[in-house]
């Protein structure tokens, strides 16, 4: 579920690695400070980790550097090559999505970076309860992504990008399933989580949750 977007990441896949060092002037902001925020993720990861949409694997990277077992979910097939580029057979990069995975034996971490918008509100309710679930007590849910304060601040960040001539991104903005922080925080309560957030750049925040 939370699929419709493959399409855009297998077209994606070649010039990601590009993007995300700042060469999109539209992007340069929502991927600032990238490899540092890949980083603080895998700083905060405990034990096993579960990582949903590794895409061309350089959180992967770090957190097998950083001596951590992964299993690596994601849904784009081209996407999966360009990480076994970079990986070699470190990690089994597997098919799957936020929803729909090969549940690992066992798991400490559940992380993503710049993926969890792919998924409606309805669908992130559907995946926290998940998480929920399968995670035991002082298991954590890692992930970092654009987010918002509130309504009001989503609708300003969708406005300066159309005052920049930001098109492409403020399309992004206004039809992928961004989301805000009280939304997030309610979710996660309901659920038995304790959340911590952490402001990044202008859009991107990461989310700490840890089962209680
Ligand atoms: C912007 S890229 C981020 C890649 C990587 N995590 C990073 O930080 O560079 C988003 C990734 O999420 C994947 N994705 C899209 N929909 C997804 C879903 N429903 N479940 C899991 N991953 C998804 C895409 O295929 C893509 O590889």
């Amino acid at each position: 579920m939370g699929r419709e977007f493959i399409d855009v990441f297998d077209e994606w896949s070649s010039t990601y690695d590009n993007t995300v060092v700042g060469t999109d002037p539209e992007y340069r902001e929502v991927f600032k400070d990238y490899h540092k925020i890949l980083e603080k993720v895998t700083d905060l990861s405990v034990g096993h980790v579960l990582e949903f949409g590794t895409g061309t694997g350089n959180l992967t990277k770090m957190l097998l550097e950083a001596g951590h077992s992964v299993t690596a979910i994601e849904p784009s097939s081209r996407m999966r090559a360009k990480a076994v580029e970079k990986l070699g057979d470190l990690v089994d990069i597997q098919d799957g999505d936020f929803l729909n995975f090969p549940l690992p034996n066992v798991m400490h971490s559940i992380v993503s970076t710049y993926a969890f918008h792919h998924l409606t509100d309805k669908e992130k309710m559907k995946a926290i309860a998940l998480y929920g679930n399968i995670l035991d007590a002082g298991g954590k849910l890692i992930f970092a992504d654009t987010m918002y304060q509130s309504k009001a601040h989503q609708k300003q960040a969708i406005k300066d990008a159309i005052d920049a001539k930001f098109l492409n991104l403020a399309k992004d903005l206004q039809t992928e399933y961004y989301t805000t922080i009280p939304f997030l925080r309610s979710v996660l309560k309901e659920n038995d989580f304790e959340v911590s957030f952490e402001r990044c750049n202008d859009f991107v925040w990461i989310m700490e949750a840890v089962k209680q």
